[in-house]
């Protein structure tokens, strides 16, 4: 059965729980603009977790620009998402303080925008391999017919044994007709495809041009186009065209550069059609190169 069917058919059991009772909060590890994370300990299980409360008067706000579309909250999506390249949800509820919460699996790792910053060693020899398993979360939310809507480096943590997983669902919503109407320009400047900023119809596409400015900069260090920072700004660049990731690193492997190239591209129907399509690329690409992995 379909997730959206599954989370339509359900009835969830509310949890409204004092969070700084029910869990033993250690330290904060992450202001998100929507939220604060804790690293804390589950005394159920005592195992570790993170414990994510959202900013109420943010979520409002956010919610008024889906007004008329039944989204299902954060937490609601969260839970039913099972992939080794997305974070668990345990569960998720409201506080005493009517604020949504959600608990997780406590992730011991590394921001990707902190990779994609540094270019360090660990980055060049995985970047193939980041690539590749967030492309397999991409495609898992697809099949699933989810369009997450904000991908971004800052939502992707790497964890200490390399294993990449996606953490953030804020933005997530059904891919149905509904939502894919024109006019909803809620996003990150800088990973927002042209189609959603011109405010045409959209579809999973915009997932997969912001995977291709994620890896174009996991790879080369830098944004395809000058940074924004705000829709206006992006604007003035969206008839150009992305710099030549070559010309940035002459090294690339071809395959590589010309598969990230391809999903970069203005009309959605000049880039790939799927996720898996990319994937495979990228995929034949590792095996060739790195034969022995
Ligand atoms: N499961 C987790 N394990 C460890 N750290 C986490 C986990 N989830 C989130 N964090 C930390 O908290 C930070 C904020 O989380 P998240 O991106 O989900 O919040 P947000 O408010 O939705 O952020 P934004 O809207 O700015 O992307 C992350 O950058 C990360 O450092």
């Amino acid at each position: 059965m379909s997730f959206l069917k599954r989370l339509f058919k359900k009835q969830e059991k509310v949890h409204k729980v004092n969070v700084q009772k029910a869990y033993q909060l250690h330290n904060r590890v992450g202001q998100g603009s929507m939220s604060k994370v804790w690293k804390a300990t589950d005394p159920a299980s005592q195992s570790l977790v993170a414990v994510k409360v959202l900013d109420k008067a943010k979520l409002v706000r956010l919610n008024q620009r889906f007004q008329g579309l039944a989204r299902p909250t954060e937490g609601q999506i969260a839970v039913l998402l099972n992939h080794p390249n997305i974070v668990k949800t345990h569960l998720h509820g409201i506080t005493t303080d009517d604020e949504e919460y959600l608990v997780m699996e406590f992730i011991e790792g590394v921001s990707l925008s902190y990779l994609v910053e540094v270019q360090n060693e660990r980055m060049r020899e995985n970047c193939i391999w980041y690539a590749i398993q967030l492309g397999e979360a991409m495609n898992y939310l697809h099949s699933n017919e989810w369009i997450h809507r904000d991908l971004c480096p800052r939502n992707i943590m790497v964890t200490n044994d390399e294993l990449v997983k996606v953490i953030d669902f804020g933005l997530m919503v059904p891919n149905t007709p509904d939502f894919r109407k024109p006019g909803n320009r809620t996003g990150t400047a800088n990973y927002m495809a042209p189609e959603l900023i011109t405010r045409q119809p959209t579809d999973e596409r915009i997932d997969i041009y912001s995977y291709s400015v994620t890896c174009f900069e996991m790879f080369t260090g830098e944004l395809p186009w000058p940074a924004a920072d705000s829709l206006e700004a992006v604007l003035q660049h969206v008839n150009q065209p992305p710099k030549d990731i070559l010309k940035l690193r002459p090294d690339l492997d071809e395959q590589i550069a010309n598969t990230i190239m391809q999903g970069l591209e203005r009309n959605p129907d000049d880039r790939w059609r799927t996720m898996r399509r990319m994937i495979n690329e990228f995929r034949a690409a590792g095996e060739r190169l790195y034969p022995d992995v």
